[in-house]
């Protein structure tokens, strides 16, 4: 029997395999491709995926930047004259030098496109200037709705309420620092807050019905019992408690860990996002809501 002509199913597994591990491989490149595509245009902190479940781990990881982003600010003594409307420090610009430093910041990150992003809302919005870099960002959120914007709420909480909490009095002179810093608070406290609008729109998208019936008896206090959910909100208290205390920890080598003196107090933390952050966020998704069906 010539044996050449006994079929054999191992030829045929072989080069099915070859196929196999061939589409395999211009799978994973495609797919390298495409999630390089996603991370250059990504709209949000949650990449590509746009459910409740990775919006909130969006949040989750926002939280880790704003107390980083409060340890860097309590560097810094409170240096208050930074703050005075009325010292004019800058020649020919009327209004406190945080002002100034944050609007020209400001000015020069529109111009590199940050603005074009719908999770960012700049704090002085008027006469920036156009974005020089082209990048699109997927646009999920209802056009009405997502000029949803309550930075002026955010920041006179944090210069006027918030900041006293945890700065040291003190003058030290680095107010082009001090101002970077608040610029780097103001803009993640903002970020999360604005998030909302990415929540509500999910919120919706998840059950339409039930939310269009409050939307068009403008029936805020229904829409806010709709998108509240206690427990979540009683575990991002406990989370950015644990945060604060791990990240704020003095660290050294030895064994003689100073517990319990932390770069800012948990209790500040836990108070933020109590008193501020969470009704702000509920706020937004009121708002953009009560837009949802223009
Ligand atoms: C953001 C959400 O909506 C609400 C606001 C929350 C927040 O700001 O952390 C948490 C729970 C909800 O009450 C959510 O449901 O995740």
């Amino acid at each position: 029997m010539n044996i050449s002509l006994v079929w054999s199913p191992f030829p045929m597994f072989c080069g099915g395999m070859r196929v196999l591990f061939g589409l395999i491989i211009i799978l994973t490149t495609l797919s390298r491709h495409n999630s390089a595509m996603a991370d250059g245009n990504s709209s949000s902190d949650a990449g590509n995926e746009f459910n409740l479940d990775s919006i909130r781990k969006a949040l989750i990881r926002q939280e880790d930047t704003i107390v980083f982003c409060l340890i860097e600010r309590a560097r810094f003594p409170s240096n208050s004259r930074l703050y005075n409307d009325s010292l004019d420090l800058v020649t020919g610009f009327s209004g406190s030098l945080v002002h100034f430093i944050i609007q020209e910041t400001e000015a020069i990150q529109a111009k590199a496109g940050r603005y074009e992003n719908p999770e960012e809302n700049a704090f002085f919005p008027e006469n920036l200037p156009p974005s020089v870099v082209s990048n699109k960002y997927p646009q999920v959120l209802h056009p009405p709705a997502a000029s949803v914007n309550v930075s002026t709420k955010i920041w006179e909480m944090y210069f006027n309420k918030l900041l006293p909490l945890f700065v040291r009095r003190g003058d030290d002179g680095n107010f082009a620092s001090t101002a970077a810093s608040d610029l780097d608070c103001l803009q993640a406290l903002s970020r999360r807050i604005h998030y909302g609008k990415f929540v509500a729109e999910i919120k919706f998208r998840d059950a339409p019905q039930e939310y269009a019936a409050a939307i068009r008896s403008k029936d805020r206090d229904a829409l806010m019992k709709l998108l509240t959910f206690e427990k979540v909100e009683e575990m991002v208290k406990k989370r950015v408690e644990k945060k604060a205390r791990a990240f704020g920890q003095e660290v050294t080598v030895g064994n003689n860990e100073h517990l319990g003196n932390f770069k800012v107090d948990p209790a500040v933390v836990v108070r933020l996002f109590d008193e501020w952050v969470m009704p702000f966020t509920k706020f937004v998704q009121v708002e953009y809501l009560l837009r949802r069906l223009d």
